[in-house]
């Protein structure tokens, strides 16, 4: 008699996955307590089975490689190792023939029909794997505890009516042998020999019974170094996994008795085989680990794609695509246009093809559907200004990121030389140096503007003041989304003379501009305050200092919009926002709830916060 209580506790603290999406097998493994994952298998059940000797081979043979599939993946994609992985496999044999799930209707029909009448064996095969990730290393560990059951099961006779009926109720589809004993189909069956949960997917006993054997004190598999396995046959070493199909033909997978062909299948109630291996699989030889390996290939050439894009651009090889009659254009042709290279134009344009800028049909180039999105420089959502100011301004910062994180300081001054005031002495104090920043921030606020300007209801206000919105584009895109708002925007005297540059033809006269400076000067009055890619700019101190003016500026009932990149809370991500924060000079970048912790100490509480899944986020706090 198997204490299923005992049993099963012996597995609480240890992360226990089921390697299957049937919702039977779920369903009987909670029933029992058991606290367990479920990552369904990517393994796809197309093992050639004519390469098994017997039915149960294959379902044990494919129950292994469903779990051994989620071991493997769990390390990478879910980023923890498992304890212990299950899989099952159920398949139904008669006539000789292993029936899985129908593909359809007419297959279920096959089955159905061949089933009519007779007695068939299912069989369940499963797999637990105990995993152990060696540190440090590419290999994964794991003992694998394999058995298989089987029950008799016996049809009455069907007829074509029933069995029509019984299709066109859809049970048959996700089962194996077209029917569910559990439900419908238990209308179908004569008598069953052996364990029912067997045949509705998990073989719950015997799994009990392993379980016991494998967690039994000293002597058992997981504390003897010989492990023996349960039954006390000898543990296998196999090599590195190998997909199951090129094993050789009836290759023993199980330890123990043979049973052969039809003579020996052990009843129901019989204890089956087991099988214990040690398997050592090179990592970076599975599916997971190359993944690993390309996202670590992309992660060393990244900069590379950056130089590509960045080149391209200021190249404006787009825009030159775009304006060619037909819209594209071959190598030489690009060459010439852009006064550079056959043979460099060549290799840049064969790169902007493979990193999904250019599209090439033969010879000739064109723009995809993103590059006309974002990189054409007169398309209202240009980044072009965006990226022409990380080719000049952020690349050379990034260039001494070694120095900056040795001395914790930024590298302005290393890349562009002394600066006391970043904004004035370096970004607005030569003209070309100034329309090039603000047409990154413009191009920003372009693409995020509507995004952020619609992310919560303003309708209740009437005036808004954009502190710091260089070129009122943010301005711009709250007054057309708020028709009874009206937006002044407020930047230094020397951002100000520039907005004739970025003025939008269908320009709003709600729209005005203020000089002043946000530090210095009086701020004008307005019900919402928005503080678009401002705050990560400045210290906490600084913050604070721009925040006590607003509030003593703002009414009762006045909010405070802050828009940002926001960090997750664990500041694990947005990696955007962490490699931004590497080359910012006084400033830092914040989580949500470190904005609305600096904006409640200044009385601006009830936040409403909005991820928007374009560049900037947005946090909404009010006055009391
Ligand atoms: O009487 C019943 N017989 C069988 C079942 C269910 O049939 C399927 C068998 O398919 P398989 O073993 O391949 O498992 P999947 O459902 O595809 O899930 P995996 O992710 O584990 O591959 C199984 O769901 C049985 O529960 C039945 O419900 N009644």
């Amino acid at each position: 008699m198997v204490l299923m209580n005992p049993v099963i506790s012996k597995l609480t603290g240890k992360l226990v996955v089921l390697a299957s999406a049937s919702p039977r097998r779920l369903e009987i493994l909670t029933n029992v307590g058991l606290r367990f994952e479920v990552v369904p298998s990517w393994f796809k059940e197309t093992l050639d089975k004519r390469l098994f000797k017997t039915p149960h081979e294959y379902a044990v043979e494919t129950a292994k490689q469903k779990a051994l599939e989620v071991a493997k993946r769990m390390p990478f994609k879910h980023l923890k190792t498992p304890d212990i992985v299950i899989g099952a496999d159920t398949v139904v044999t008669v006539d000789g023939l292993i029936l899985e799930k129908p593909v359809d209707k007419q297959d279920a029909y096959r089955m159905l029909s061949r089933l009519s009448g007779k007695e068939h064996s299912v069989f369940t095969g499963v797999a637990i794997i105990l995993c152990h990730e060696k540190e440090d290393t590419f290999q994964l560990n794991a003992f694998i505890i394999d058995f298989y059951e089987e029950t008799k099961v016996k049809f009455a006779d069907l007829s074509d009516d029933l069995l029509w009926e019984y299709i066109n109720s859809g049970e048959p589809m996700d089962k194996a042998g077209g029917y569910g004993i559990q439900a419908l189909g238990g209308m179908l069956v004569e008598y069953v020999h052996g364990d029912f949960l067997n045949v509705v997917g998990f073989p719950l006993n015997q799994f009990c019974k392993k379980l016991g054997l494998i967690f039994s004190p000293p002597g058992s598999l997981t504390h003897n170094s010989t492990q023996n396995s349960p039954q006390g046959s000898p543990v296998d070493t196999v090599p590195p996994a190998e997909p199951a199909a090129s094993s050789p033909p009836g290759s023993p997978t199980h330890n123990g008795p043979p049973d052969s062909q039809g003579q020996n299948i052990p009843s129901a109630s019989t204890a089956h085989n087991v099988s214990t291996h040690v398997n050592n699989v090179r990592e970076h030889e599975t599916e997971d680990g190359k993944e690993k390996l390309s996202k670590m290939i992309e992660l060393m050439d990244g900069f590379k794609a950056s130089k590509v894009l960045f080149t391209a651009s200021k190249l404006r090889v787009f825009d030159v695509l775009r304006s060619s009659k037909t819209g594209e254009l071959q190598a030489e042709d690009v060459a010439q246009e852009i006064k550079a290279s056959i043979m460099g134009t060549e290799r840049l344009l064969e790169a902007c093809v493979s990193l999904g800028l250019l599209q090439r049909t033969g010879k000739e180039y064109t723009n995809t559907a993103m590059s006309r999105h974002f990189l054409l420089s007169d398309g209202p959502l240009s980044l072009q200004g965006y990226i022409q100011h990380c080719n000049e301004l952020v690349w050379p910062l990034f260039t001494h990121l070694e120095t900056a994180v040795r001395e914790g300081t930024n590298q302005h001054e290393k890349a562009f030389g002394k600066t006391s005031n970043l904004f004035q002495d370096a970004y607005y104090s030569r003209h070309e140096v100034k329309l090039r920043f603000m047409k990154a921030m413009h191009s920003i606020a372009k693409v995020s503007g509507r995004d952020v300007a619609t992310a919560f209801d303003l309708s209740k206000y009437k005036t808004a003041c954009d502190l710091g919105g260089c070129t009122g584009a943010m301005a711009y895109e709250f007054a057309k989304a708020h028709p009874g708002l009206s937006v002044t925007m407020f930047d230094l005297p020397e951002v100000i003379e520039m907005r004739g540059h970025f003025r939008p033809h269908d320009a709003d006269d709600r729209v005005s501009f203020v000089a002043g400076d946000f530090f210095k000067d009086e701020l004008p009055k307005a019900d919402v305050y928005i503080l678009a890619r401002i705050l990560h700019d400045w210290s906490d101190e600084k913050v604070h200092i721009l925040l006590s003016k607003i509030a003593k500026a703002c009414n009762p009932g006045c909010c405070v919009l802050v828009s940002e990149i926001f960090l997750d809370e664990d500041r694990k991500g947005p990696s955007r926002g962490l490699l931004q924060a590497l080359s910012m000079t006084e400033g830092r970048q914040r989580s949500a709830s470190e904005y609305s912790l600096l904006l409640k100490s200044h009385g601006f509480t009830a936040a409403q916060v909005k991820h928007t899944h374009n560049l900037l986020d947005a946090i909404l706090c009010v006055t009391e």
